[in-house]
């Protein structure tokens, strides 16, 4: 590989007279920089002045056949160094803070002189020089900045407070720049040298002095200033031709209280000060934002502590009709939705739990215990990471409407996808009689998990299903709320992540995103209405995978796909045409068949109430007369008896007469008769006899309504 040069580039070395910045300043002119060594001239006590120390470095870079110059300004005036840089170079591309001086004294002993000076030139120095630069640095698009730290800052060392404090403060600088200038492709990083120095001369023993040799650092320091070097924010201490990055790590910690409305005393704290001090399994945080996060992750454990860590009764969940009605509200049940009051009234006479709200206890499951945060071997997941990867459930028996449910959650794999990890939780939930009532497979995508050396693919895990290769035999729509997540969170799921912006912003959204429990509610009541006349006992299973973000307030179009009793669907933002839920699939124990296959004889005879659909209108947004509209009849076995009728009449303000319909199917009405329809106040059965509601084209559908409705009217 080609040698790393420095050609064109102009390198500013702060402190450069003499030990590591006079070897740093001559690696650099021997590789193509145009070098300004800088240096006061002053002891190391930061008393006096000379402009030989530089001028000395100078001659011997260019003895070498490089290019500097010198300069003599304190590194206070920081911005007089840069402008040397730029009056003799035109340019400046990296910049080594290294200037340094001592005043050690034992604490109590140091002076406001000791203190500030030392201040002055580690800590002020760097900044000034680094203020002066930054704006040179931004235009370009291009700098790389050294600070000098010390162990004596990371450990602190006696007698060297004032210089300890100087040397830390320069790790809290370096941290915030690398930040400031990552988007502008400023790099900035922290050398911790142990050298033989004039600062370091007589502290160290003298043979371990003699091979502390600065140049042994020199092309460390070179290569974090290199362009082809993408370190940024990082500690690095090297020695005697050894280098390592050097971190900040936080203990896995405790709780020092199980709920939120808990105080914390001084006692809970002796009590856990085990946990809070062991630092097995300390991780590195890589970001203020993974800090806050992890703040929220226990904000958020606190306010539910349902789950063991919080502290209560296990993985009971306990609900009523009210909780079950809510969540119905949460996934867009409307009571002017056809054939939805069940869902939504406790004392309606088909009064049902949505499937779908029983996936709430499973989740309710996996958020509490630390099964699915401390999965990753060596990681533990944070709240601000996890995203919904996949779920799967199956209603495996009788689930009550009200009552309390005990899940039990296990881990079954955990999968290395490169850019995350996907944890596979299994979930069995039992009834107060101990039956097994629900199986629960949930997908946790744990974003920045992965690469930890899993297996890629899963044996456990249910698989999603391609959906069929033809056009879709339905589709329906439905808008979300921009309070949708707002709304839906009260079921349980209160992630900050579908409310707060902040937390949104943390995991890289815009503004808040929809539960993914959501997007599934809404998908698989809207195949419930398609193909099970809303009957929400028919459904037996349902799996899919999360591929993109909903937004809250964008609509939702369900796409769906018939195979006997398997209903494959996909779901698309309607606004973008994003798919947000693929390989999905709802498995229904039967499907309310189309009018022509229920009016069959062998139907007829059959002694269950009888179910059927007439037909199907859809509504056309781009047409403003068309209609939407689903004409739902109840007819006892003997055909005699019309039960219960709906419309939904959606869109219909505008009508005018001749909805669209399936092809070779028309309804007719008059506008004034449709109205009455709308407003409850004409019978569809009455109008269909009266001649006012005609269906034609369908001739089938037609001959074979007629007598049934004909029969009824009789009655
Ligand atoms: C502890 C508490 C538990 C908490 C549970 C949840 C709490 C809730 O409050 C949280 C939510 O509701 S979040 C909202 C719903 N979910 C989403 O919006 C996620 C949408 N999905 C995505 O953004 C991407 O798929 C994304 C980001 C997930 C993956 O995208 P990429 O990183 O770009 O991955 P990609 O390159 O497409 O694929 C890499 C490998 O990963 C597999 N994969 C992709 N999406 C997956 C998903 N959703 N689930 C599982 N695996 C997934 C891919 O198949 C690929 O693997 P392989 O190459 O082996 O096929």
């Amino acid at each position: 590989m080609a040698d790393l040069r420095f050609d064109g580039r102009v390198v500013v070395v702060t402190g450069a007279g003499a030990g590591l910045g006079r070897a740093y300043a001559l690696l650099f002119g021997s590789r193509g920089a145009k070098v300004v060594v800088n240096d006061l001239g002053g002891g190391r006590h930061g008393d006096g002045s000379s402009s030989k120390a530089a001028d000395s470095v100078v001659d011997e870079i260019k003895r070498n056949g490089g290019i500097a110059v010198a300069d003599y300004n304190s590194v206070v005036d920081g911005d007089k160094v840069i402008k040397t840089a730029l009056d003799n170079f035109g340019r400046i591309d990296v910049l080594i803070n290294n200037a340094g001086i001592l005043r050690d004294k034992s604490f109590v002993r140091i002076s406001d002189q000791d203190w500030d000076l030392v201040h002055n030139v580690h800590l002020k120095g760097s900044f000034k020089a680094t203020q002066a630069a930054f704006p040179v640095f931004k235009k370009q698009g291009y700098g790389r900045i050294v600070m000098t730290s010390s162990n004596s800052g990371l450990y602190g060392n006696f007698g060297q407070a004032n210089y300890s404090a100087a040397k830390m403060g320069l790790v809290g600088l370096a941290s915030t720049v690398a930040i400031e200038g990552a988007k502008s492709n400023i790099h900035c990083n922290v050398i911790v040298p142990t050298a033989a120095s004039r600062l370091t001369e007589d502290i160290l023993p003298p043979d371990l002095y003699a091979e502390l040799k600065p140049e042994l650092i020199a092309p460390v320091v070179a290569y974090l200033c290199h362009e082809s070097c993408e370190e940024n924010g990082s500690i690095i201490e090297s020695a005697a031709g050894w280098a390592g990055k050097c971190t900040i790590v936080r203990a896995k910690g405790n709780l020092l209280r199980s709920k939120i409305s808990d105080i914390v005393t001084v006692e809970n704290v002796r009590d856990s000060w085990e946990k809070v001090t062991d630092i097995t399994g300390a991780e590195r945080l890589a970001s203020i934002q993974e800090a806050t996060g992890q703040l929220m992750s226990d904000l958020e454990r606190l306010s539910n502590p349902t789950g063991p860590e919080g502290g209560s009764d296990g993985n009971t969940f306990s609900f009523t009709s009210k909780d079950a009605i809510l969540y119905a509200l949460g996934v867009g049940a409307s009571t002017g939705a056809t054939n939805e009051l069940k869902f939504l009234y406790e004392n309606h006479e088909d009064f049902q739990v949505l499937p779908t709200y029983y996936v709430q206890p499973a989740l309710m499951a996996v958020m509490m215990s630390r099964t699915t945060t401390d999965a990753v071997p060596g990681k533990t997941i944070g709240l601000e990471q996890v995203l919904h990867g996949e779920q799967y459930i199956e209603v495996c028996g009788e689930v009550p409407t009200e009552g309390n449910l005990v899940s039990k959650v296990s881990v079954e794999e955990v999968l290395d996808k490169g850019s995350g990890a996907a944890i596979v939780s299994k979930i069995e939930t039992f009834n107060e009689s101990g039956d097994l009532v629900l199986v629960n497979q949930t997908v946790t995508f744990a974003v920045k998990a992965g690469n930890f050396g899993g297996p890629r693919n899963g044996v456990k895990i249910i698989p999603t299903q391609p959906k069929p290769n033809r056009r879709p035999d339905a589709s329906l729509s439905q808008k979300t709320s921009v309070d949708q997540a707002a709304l839906y969170r009260l079921s349980g799921d209160t992630n900050p992540l579908h409310i707060d912006p902040n937390m949104a912003g943390i995991m890289g959204y815009d503004r808040p995103i929809l539960h993914g429990l959501c997007s599934l509610g809404f998908s698989v009541r809207l195949v419930l209405r398609q193909f099970a006349n809303n009957d929400a006992t028919l459904f037996r299973a349902c799996k899919l995978r999360f591929v993109k973000p909903v937004f809250p307030g964008e609509t939702l179009r369900v796409d769906m796909w018939r195979e006997n009793n398997r209903i494959h669907f996909e779901t698309v933002v309607a606004e973008t045409g994003v798919t947000v839920i693929s390989g999905a699939y709802v498995d229904l124990k039967s499907v309310m068949q189309p009018l022509a296959n229920k009016l069959s004889a062998s139907n007829l005879k059959s002694d269950a109430v009888f179910e059927f659909i007439i037909d199907q209108v859809k509504a056309d947004p781009n047409k403003a007369k068309s209609v939407g509209g689903v004409f739902l009849y109840n007819i006892t076995k003997d055909g005699k008896q019309a039960k219960q009728w709906t419309m939904d009449l959606k869109n219909a303000k505008v009508y005018n007469g001749k909805p669209e319909g399936k092809p070779n199917t028309t309804l007719t009405i008059s506008d004034e008769d449709f109205m009455l329809l709308s407003e409850g106040k004409l019978n569809p059965q009455t109008a269909f006899m009266k001649g006012k509601l005609k269906v034609t084209g369908n001739v089938m559908l037609a001959q074979k309504l007629a007598p049934l409705l004909k029969a009824n009217a009789k009655l």
